[in-house]
């Protein structure tokens, strides 16, 4: 495994901004053979450390984040593989981002770092390609956020990849879920020690981006799931309360769920910087697929690889139906195409926690391409009247 941080020099937003110098924080796994290169495209606060502990100590919930998935005999077999993992612009785990110096003041750059975009991460991943002498890719594979930056890759550069693994994404978010990383985004920037972003150096909106998280949070569960794990139970533990509670609160119970965000969005304050939640979570919500084009089915047009569409379903947060439209627009563009509905009432975050679920579709889609006996496909299943047709993860043992 190689973990470092390479500059690539001066970079050009989408948004028409540039810096001198975009540092890029990336990990490898295995050895490049020419045509064996994966890229692993990580979720909204994820790093590149995606199956290492790198410099983070126990617990860090962005070390390792997909070490059931990406190792030696895993999915992503990294004894057959290449695996580059980088960690995007405006970030915050060595890449450049708001936290990050500015060579011009010697500060952190904070609100006056450039606006970034999935399609930005995607041409500083191709940066970093070049640096590596890696010239196109076997295949992308992405969970959340990560699966918008697969799509990018197929929309810019079609003729660098041949597979293409959207994991519970979507071609763009629903108004639900902007709204709610609307609200995500004010309790951070009314947060009194925001300061307009300005505040490295002194004391950090962690409250805010403690509440930011703790309403991202509850996006990542289903109602099943946070009924089966919380019900409305008293809490047992008195986490950490990051926020101070009204009087009149005391004659009430503080629940298990409270407790479950409030010391989860704690742990969450150390790791992450409230500046790339605002500059991330805009990314995510600006991202539309069909941007430039007419429809999605012809912004992916000029790809002419296969594709693993996978959803759960009881993800809300970017759910089964939208993964059938993106199934359907690259059917529409006649890709191979198998859209795979895994069972699970976990939530959006299934994509995270249940490896045996993504693991046998993924390693069979990568190993022999879509007649995989681990993929499943809506299209042989779904009729007019049924919901879709999931496959219980019973089917699969690996
Ligand atoms: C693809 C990417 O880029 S991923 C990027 C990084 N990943 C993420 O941010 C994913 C967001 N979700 C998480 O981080 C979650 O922890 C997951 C999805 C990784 C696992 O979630 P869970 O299934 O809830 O894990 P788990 O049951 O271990 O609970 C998480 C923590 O909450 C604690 N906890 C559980 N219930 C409670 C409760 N009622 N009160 C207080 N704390 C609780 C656990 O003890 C655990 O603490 P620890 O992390 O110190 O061990
Ligand atoms: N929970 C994961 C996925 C969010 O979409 C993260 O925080 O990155």
């Amino acid at each position: 495994m190689d973990s470092s941080t390479v500059s690539v020099g001066e970079f050009e937003f989408q948004c028409g901004e540039t810096i001198e110098n975009l540092e890029l924080a990336y990990e490898t796994y295995g050895e490049f053979e020419g045509d064996n290169a994966v890229l692993v495209c990580h979720a909204l606060t994820g790093s590149a450390h995606v199956a290492s502990r790198g410099r983070f100590e126990e617990g860090d919930q962005a070390y390792a984040w997909w070490d059931d998935i990406v190792g030696p005999g895993k999915a992503i077999d990294t004894t057959e593989y290449f695996v580059i993992c980088v960690n995007v612009p405006g970030s915050c785990y060595g890449t450049s981002g708001p936290a990050s110096e500015n060579p011009e003041s010697g500060e952190p750059y904070g609100p006056d770092f450039p606006p970034v975009t999935v399609a930005d991460w995607t041409e500083a991943q191709r940066r970093l390609l070049d640096e590596l002498g890696v010239p196109a890719l076997y295949a992308v594979v992405g969970g959340s956020v990560g699966g918008m930056n697969v799509l990018e890759w197929a929309k810019r550069h079609p003729d660098h990849v041949e597979k293409i693994v959207p994991i519970a994404a979507a071609g763009r978010l629903d108004p639900q879920c902007l709204a709610l990383d609307g609200i995500a985004r004010r309790a951070i920037t009314t947060d009194e020690n925001w300061q307009g972003g300005h505040y490295y150096g002194g004391d950090h909106p962690d409250q805010g981006l403690a509440l930011a998280r703790e309403i991202g949070h509850v996006m990542y569960f289903s109602k099943s799931s946070m009924e089966r794990r919380f019900g409305r139970r008293a809490a047992t533990r008195e986490a950490e309360r990051a926020f101070p509670t009204d009087p009149a609160g005391r004659f009430f119970p503080y629940r298990d769920v409270e407790s479950y965000l409030d010391y989860n969005a704690s742990k969450f304050v150390e790791r992450f910087d409230a500046n790339s939640y605002l500059y991330l979570t805009r990314a995510m919500d600006n991202y539309d697929l069909a941007s430039g084009f007419e429809s999605d089915a012809d912004a992916l047009a000029a790809f002419d690889g296969d594709a693993l569409v996978m959803s759960f379903t009881g993800d809300w947060h970017f759910t089964s139906e939208q993964s059938e439209a993106l199934a359907d627009a690259l059917r529409g563009s006649d890709t191979p195409v198998a859209h795979h509905v895994v069972d699970s009432d976990y939530g959006h975050d299934a994509f995270l926690v249940e490896p045996d679920s993504v693991g046998p579709p993924l390693a069979d889609f990568l190993e022999v391409g879509l007649d995989g006996s681990a993929i499943s496909d809506t299209e042989e299943t779904v009729d007019d009247s049924s919901d879709f047709a999931p496959v219980h993860t019973s089917l699969f043992s690996r």
